[in-house]
């Protein structure tokens, strides 16, 4: 049924990416293939006809008849061919993108099955677009039924000539199947591989693997994991090389030895010369037949596997594409109680998983444990705590990129799992330390902040100045309309920081968010920029609650920024461990004033 499914996929998606184009494809194929053993039949009885010395016009007319539709149909597959794969490549690559796109939560990044699968697909795409195989072995099938035709009308035990060709083009096909499963097993290899590559040849992290001479290293682990990929799929191509190959002289034997017993039969009388020229012709028809099956099949099945894979994708995209229900609850224009966690506990997927594959007692182990939170409306929170402690964790359930494993985030008393997604995003204003170096015009990369008003100038003049960005504009040739990135011609490269400043304009371009979210957003910055980008932030977040009770959350090492905050929230382990204004955990004299204490002697 699943094959069925995935098989549908493949025909329907060729038939709306080119309808007209793949209806004439499958006939050119099917013309092609069934009309070769015709051919032959028109010389065969053009032979028996000269023999005979009886009418040549049927064998002479079926000969030409069928050598002109081949022609035709030939000088017309491969164009035709060629357009309909670029259509259906386009077709399901844009909608892989959107398919990715619509998926509401990061879980898939972060699964190893999930993105072997989505590599595979990305990897394979250009088999997306072959339906000519799936069609020649139509055309193959139609075309066996002419031979054996064919074979029968000359003498039925002959039949079995097909069956032995069948052998050895069977066994290429499940050899090229079986390398098509090899490659998904050791898919890992290959991602490991290629993510090295990318560290090797990324200019971000040139300096650093010179520095530490680091390249060798690297190669060294790309080289074993592509070798660990390799291997398998070596072996098994030389073992079903040999088998083919037996299998094809087992077909030459018994074809030598049918021809030579025909041969036989004509000298005694019982075969007219016709049965053999037709035998001799016929040969060549029977193992391109099963050549064509052979070389297409096992493509079909790798296509199969492949459109498998984006039928998983698409049905994994449905199920976690949020439906927009009138039952949903509508976001409100501003908050009034505020954000709250509420007896949240967290897992990531991937730690499911490595549960799940080791000891299947063991529950995952949680990143956030029992987290009961108000994050007050139109105040300012500050996550503070080691390395690993959970702070980012939070932000990305406040961004809803997860939801909580148990319990509920809630805005304004209104379960977060409950309301639009998209919607929510759309009133969510976020900065952060790994923020994305947007390679477009400086004012696109900075608007795209905000979708709907991305070619509003103003809105996008605005957002720089409220970054801190007008320093880096204004040296850009071109100002707002400098091209960024030096890969692009007259783009112009950009520090680390630079790059920050623009990301954190982009922040600035939502002017309604319920929630600011700043997860480290000045981390390449120089101590003056910081301190400038905060005291805007603050300004902001005043004005934000003043308009829309916004809530602003900002994750910190840095105590100077931390303690402007109106709440501080300590995360340790996963666990809330402190939580007040600046003043109070000072007072309290725990492991915030502790460390606040060890930060400021560093200082003096
Ligand atoms: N994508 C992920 N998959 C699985 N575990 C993760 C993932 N991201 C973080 N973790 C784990 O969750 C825990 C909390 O990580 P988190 O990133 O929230 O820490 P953090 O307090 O922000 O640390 P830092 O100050 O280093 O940024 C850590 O134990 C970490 O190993």
């Amino acid at each position: 049924m699943t094959g069925v499914r995935t098989l549908w996929l493949w025909i329907s998606t060729a038939f709306r990416a080119a309808p007209l184009l793949t209806a004439v494809m499958c006939l050119t194929t099917v013309l092609t293939t069934a009309l070769s053993p015709i051919t032959a039949l028109g010389i065969s009885l053009a032979v028996e006809a000269v023999t005979r010395g009886t009418s040549l016009l049927p064998g002479i007319g079926l000969l030409a008849a069928s050598l002109l539709v081949t022609g035709i149909a030939n000088s017309l597959a491969g164009p035709i061919g060629d357009t309909v794969d670029d259509r259906i490549w386009r077709y399901v690559h844009t909608d892989l993108m959107r398919l990715t796109g619509d998926v509401w939560s990061i879980a898939h990044h972060e699964h190893p099955e999930l993105a072997d699968r989505l590599s595979l697909i990305e990897r394979d795409a250009h088999q997306l677009g072959g339906i000519y195989r799936l069609l020649s072995i139509i055309g193959a099938a139609t075309g066996i039924v002419t031979v054996v035709g064919l074979l029968v009308s000359i003498r039925p035990a002959l039949a079995g000539l097909l069956v032995l060709a069948l052998v050895p083009a069977v066994i290429s096909a499940l050899g090229i199947h079986r390398r098509g499963l090899l490659w998904k097993q050791n898919e890992r290899f290959r991602r490991l591989g290629t993510k090295i590559s990318d560290v090797l040849v990324e200019p971000r992290q040139g300096v650093e693997i010179r520095c530490l001479g680091m390249a060798q290293a690297l190669l060294l682990v790309a080289a074993r994991a592509f070798d660990a990929r390799s291997r398998p799929w070596i072996a098994s191509t030389r073992k079903y090389a040999w088998l083919s190959a037996a299998g094809w002289l087992l077909f030459a034997a018994g074809y030598a030895g049918a021809v030579v017993w025909l041969f036989g039969q004509a000298r005694d009388g019982r075969a007219t010369v016709g049965n053999v020229s037709l035998l001799l012709l016929i040969g060549g028809q029977i193992s391109a037949t099963a050549q064509a099956v052979a070389g297409n099949l096992g493509m079909v099945l790798n296509a199969l596997q492949t459109f498998g894979r984006y039928r998983w994708l698409r049905d994994y995209s449905v199920r976690h594409t949020w439906v927009p229900d009138e039952a949903s609850p509508a976001l409100p224009d501003r908050l009034t109680e505020g954000i709250r966690f509420d007896h949240v506990d967290f897992a990531y997927p991937s730690a499911e998983v490595t549960a799940r594959l080791g000891d299947t007692t063991e529950p995952a182990e949680l990143s956030l444990h029992d987290v009961d939170l108000l994050l007050p409306a139109g105040s300012t929170v500050a996550f503070v705590g080691e390395n690993g402690a959970g702070k980012s964790t939070l932000v990305k359930l406040l961004a809803r990129l997860y939801d909580p494993t148990r319990g509920a985030v809630r805005i304004d008393g209104v379960p977060l799992a409950e309301i639009d997604p998209l919607a929510w995003r759309e009133r969510i204003s976020a900065g952060f330390q790994d923020f994305a170096s947007l390679e477009f015009l400086t004012a696109e990369s900075v608007g795209v902040g905000d979708l709907t008003a991305r070619a509003d100038r103003d809105r996008v003049a605005s957002a720089v100045v409220s970054g801190q960005a007008t320093a880096v504009v204004d040296r850009l040739p071109s100002g707002l309309d400098t091209q960024l990135g030096t890969q692009f011609d007259g783009g112009v490269g950009l520090s680390g920081g630079q790059w920050q400043r623009l990301a954190l304009a982009r922040a600035f371009m939502r002017t309604n968010p319920l929630l600011m979210l700043l997860d480290e957003p000045t981390a390449a910055l120089d101590p003056e920029a910081e301190q400038a980008v905060y005291t805007q932030y603050g300004e902001t977040a005043r004005a934000l609650a003043r308009t829309t009770g916004a809530v602003t959350v900002l994750v910190s090492h840095r105590f100077s920024t931390v303690r402007m905050a109106d709440l501080i929230v300590v995360v340790a382990d996963g666990r809330i461990s402190e939580c007040g204004s600046h003043a109070e955990l000072l007072a309290a004299g725990g492991r915030y004033a502790e460390l606040f204490e060890l930060q400021a002697r560093a200082y003096r």
